[in-house]
């Protein structure tokens, strides 16, 4: 594959409300757009860093320095042997960085896509046409406030719901809504490694309320600690920091550290790895789901047909475009019926937006292939 551009182009979405995780609370979100033009596709992939490195060790800056400095030339030395499938290993060398990685290789494979015709859910699998949405609530100021939205969410037909958890707002928020909303809904709580092996019999107070998992509870690092953790609770343990690759997956089933896992193609460096997890996870008898960066159109066009893989069995953090935002980059996805149609054009099969791009665009820096 010939490529002549790579262009990265930062822009700004306003948040339709505050998102607060335990790491702290978003207003907007700001990202690098990647777009690699060939003499006959555009290809286009986000970049899922935060401005701040507080999710995980990336951050926005750093990965555009990343991505110019020691990403694209490694690609540039390959010249036309240059496909999708090569990218992850001529980037080995670079030590980490698996979102800088990640929206390059997604860009070319778009791109790779576009040139031949096939759909991002053609490429990876994807045995459905539409997959289940669940929605993500962060924190909130009150409980009454939170029952408002998550009752919002079921309204708009969304069939699981996951609430952020911190030490301080677990419990309370956890029994308000199963008290207001039921044992039927489908209810999940996400700790973002907000909590410690000492807070093992507090967290054991979740058991009661049936949750479908507990997602990342501890440190990213903390593997052994969460295999003794699921031998302290029954909630089923799902892993999102702490899984980076296939052998990452492969070794926390094996150590009995989770039972589920949240697959982020952005946090384990692109599409490609995060088959493999989903395939080394379906070899085990553990399922997964699509977890999200409140990625707009563009990334979540692909996250949702990576969604569409048979063992993608729960619903992912894979929502309509409005949870996060009034204009997205591409045309809006629409819940039906609870689900999101997975796109079947070439590539991801969304076309971004030019005049509300340019709208959003704060910067750009073109370089030359
Ligand atoms: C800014 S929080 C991003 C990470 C978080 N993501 C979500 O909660 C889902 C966000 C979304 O709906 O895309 C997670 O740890 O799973
Ligand atoms: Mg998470």
């Amino acid at each position: 594959m010939r490529i002549e551009n790579i262009e990265l182009r930062r822009v700004t979405l306003p948040l339709v409300s505050p998102f607060r995780t335990s790491f702290g609370t978003a207003t907007e979100r700001e990202t690098t757009l990647v777009r690699v033009s060939t003499a006959d596709a555009e290809g286009w992939a986000e970049c899922a860093a935060e401005p701040d490195p507080l999710y995980s060790s990336e951050f926005l800056d750093g990965c555009d320095l990343v991505l110019r400095d020691h990403l694209i030339p490694r690609l540039q030395a390959l010249g036309d042997r240059l496909t999708a499938e090569h990218v992850a290993t001529a980037l080995a060398p670079v030590k980490g960085h698996p979102m800088s990685k990640a929206v390059l290789e997604t860009a070319i494979l778009d791109a790779q896509l576009k040139e031949t015709g096939v759909s991002f859910g053609g490429y990876l699998g994807a045995v459905h046409e539409t997959v289940p949405a669940g929605v993500s609530v962060g924190i909130m100021d009150s409980i009454e406030e939170l029952l408002e939205a998550v009752g919002g969410y079921l309204d708009e037909g969304y069939l699981r719901i996951k609430l952020k958890i911190e030490p301080g707002w677990d419990l309370v928020p956890v029994r308000a809504v199963r008290e207001r909303f039921g044992n039927d809904i489908l209810l999940q709580v996400d700790a973002n490694t907000a909590y410690t092996l000492a807070d093992a019999r507090h967290l054991a107070r979740l058991d009661p309320f049936d949750l479908l998992l507990m997602e990342q509870p501890m440190a990213e690092d903390d593997i052994l600690g969460h295999a003794a953790l699921a031998k302290l609770i029954k909630t089923p343990i799902c892993l999102d920091e702490s899984i980076e690759s296939a052998r990452d997956a492969a070794a926390a089933i094996t150590l009995g550290a989770c039972s589920i896992i949240n697959v982020k193609p952005a946090r384990v460096g692109g599409y490609l790895e995060a088959r493999r997890i989903h395939d080394v996870a379906a070899a085990h008898g553990v399922p997964v789901w699509c977890g999200g960066m409140l990625e707009t159109g563009i990334g979540r066009a692909a996250n949702v047909a990576l969604a569409g893989l048979p063992n993608f069995v729960l619903p992912g953090d894979t929502s309509a475009s409005n949870r996060y935002y009034a204009q997205d980059l591409t045309a809006p996805f629409v819940l039906e019926d609870g689900h999101l149609r997975v796109p079947t054009g070439p590539g991801i099969g969304v076309e971004v937006l030019p005049d509300v791009l340019a709208d959003l665009t704060t910067s750009t820096v073109d370089i030359a292939f």
